[in-house]
């Protein structure tokens, strides 16, 4: 059971070609039941255990498992919905040789497996289903999905018909969309990944812990990343991405803008156009606070003409012409949360993967696109997807933290997509270890422990 941290992601159609590309598809099913019975066994314990089959190849990996537990002497029923319809499932069913109960009579057990439908589900559930799955769950201690929970789009994550929350779900060869986009995550609960020892390859990965650098002794502050924040009408926020820069490791940062009082590490400088000049700064914040006034386009104007790299989030995603972004030869990240993606991109088409990949090709940067769940896409074609986020991040002011972070790992030197990658980690920690109810003051501080 491997965790999902820098796993590649598959959509439904992917992962049929990598099957494919394996070529011996009833061995492969054969791994994945195996798999799963040994991850069953593991989390279950000595309780009864209750599988429950669909038609497809994800009911196919239910009879493996079935077999497989009960030769291991593991008490255990399985209940079907309908028979098996594909050579492969029906091939899986015949090992199973024990009763097979119908999904409306079954009695609960303390553990239940769903392998009734995964990436091949393409409609609703009926009823017939869905009130004694529910059922069987309420019933149960522990759910566990095989590949996906049933009654969700593998590829874009969205809920079709809702299940049960599962506690497991045991992602097969590799992981899928759906169990890191929302709304259909919140169903998986901790995922974990089976590995079937297929080649899965793909340009889009789960975010995992990054690599930054560390000072030596011949760091001093400007090696370590200069990073300057553009201050606006509303000092606080810029203010607060500056502390986030220092905390996130920033050598040294700087608030052009009003604003007084502590950190006095802080350095202060009231706007200029000039201060952006300095060849020395590895990244300029601009968007925290900026406000959206004649002012504001007047500093943004300032920060697209020079040639530093450039973080732009919050109110400077509303002013920014995409098409200045073409002209830059320095790296640029935009900070978009759902509202501010539309209003610069549209609704776009497919999933949240889909639209910030097609966002970050036609601004030429990347963009971070975040909410419950952050994707991350270069113009290349790369993808890093965070999903289970603290939901107490949604606090005011936890965006401008991730601006200032994601300022600081970008001045670190390292290469754009990493750089933002690497933020969003962080800002996902610190949130974690905030308890509950932080605001966003405590986030930016949380950084440090973090980094
Ligand atoms: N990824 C891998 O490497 C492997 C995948 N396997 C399994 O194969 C699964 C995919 O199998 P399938 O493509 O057969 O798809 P599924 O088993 O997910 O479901 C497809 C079947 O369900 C029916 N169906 C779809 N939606 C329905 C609905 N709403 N109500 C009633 N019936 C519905 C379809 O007509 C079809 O018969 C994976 O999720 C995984 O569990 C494993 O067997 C082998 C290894
Ligand atoms: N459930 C959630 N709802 C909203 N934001 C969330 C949630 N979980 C995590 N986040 C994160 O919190 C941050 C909110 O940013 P943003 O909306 O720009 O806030 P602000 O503008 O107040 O600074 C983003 O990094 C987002 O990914
Ligand atoms: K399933």
């Amino acid at each position: 059971m491997i965790p999902p941290d820098g796993q590649p992601i598959l959509t439904a159609a992917a992962m049929r070609a990598a099957e494919q590309a394996h070529g011996d598809l009833s061995a492969l099913m054969d791994r994945a039941g195996r798999a799963v019975a040994q991850a069953v066994a593991r989390l279950a314990g000595p309780s009864p255990v209750l599988i429950l089959c669909g038609p497809g190849n994800n009911g196919g990996d239910g009879y493996v498992a079935a077999a497989a537990l009960a030769a291991a002497g593991h008490a255990v029923r399985l209940a079907a919905v309908a028979p098996p319809t594909t050579d492969l499932a029906r091939a899986a069913a015949a090992r199973w040789t024990g009763r097979v109960e119908t999904l409306a009579n079954a009695q609960p057990a303390p553990v239940l497996v769903d392998a009734l439908f995964g990436t091949g589900l393409s409609r609703l559930l009926g009823h017939a289903i869905t009130a004694p799955w529910h059922r069987l769950a309420a019933a149960a201690q522990l759910h566990v999905a095989v590949d996906l929970p049933s009654g969700i789009a593998s590829d874009d994550g969205a809920v079709l018909s809702t299940p049960p929350p599962a506690q497991v779900t045991l992602a097969l060869a590799a992981l899928k969309p759906a169990h890191l986009l929302q709304p259909a995550a919140r169903y998986a609960g901790t995922v974990r990944l089976l590995d079937l020892g297929i080649a899965a390859p793909s340009s889009c990965h789960a975010i995992a812990a990054p690599t930054l650098p560390e000072p030596g002794p011949d760091s001093h502050k400007f090696t370590r990343g200069m990073v300057a924040v553009v201050g606006g009408a509303m000092a606080g926020a810029g203010e607060l991405a500056a502390l986030a820069a220092m905390r996130a490791g920033a050598g040294y940062v700087v608030h052009l803008g009003d604003g007084q009082g502590p950190p006095h590490a802080l350095v202060r400088k009231p706007w200029s156009p000039a201060a952006l000049d300095d060849p020395r700064i590895g990244a300029v914040v601009i968007g925290p606070g900026l406000g959206r006034d004649a002012a504001a386009h007047t500093r943004l104007d300032a920060a697209l003409a020079t040639d530093r790299p450039l973080v732009i989030d919050g109110d400077a995603l509303h002013l920014l012409d995409l098409d200045r972004l073409a002209d830059r030869q320095a790296a640029a990240i935009l900070t978009p949360h759902a509202g501010e993606f539309a209003a610069l991109f549209g609704k776009g088409q497919g999933s949240k993967i889909d639209r910030t990949l097609a966002a970050a090709a036609r601004a030429r940067a990347i963009v971070v696109h975040k909410g419950p769940d952050t994707v991350i896409a270069a113009p290349d074609g790369r993808a890093v997807v965070a999903g289970d986020a603290d939901d107490w991040l949604s606090t005011a002011g936890s965006g401008d933290v991730l601006a200032g972070a994601t300022g600081a790992t970008l001045a670190s030197g390292v290469a754009a997509l990493d750089a933002a990658a690497a933020a969003v980690w962080l800002h996902g920690r610190a949130a974690r270890r905030c308890g509950r109810s932080f605001i966003a003051d405590d986030l930016a501080a949380a950084l440090s422990r973090v980094r």
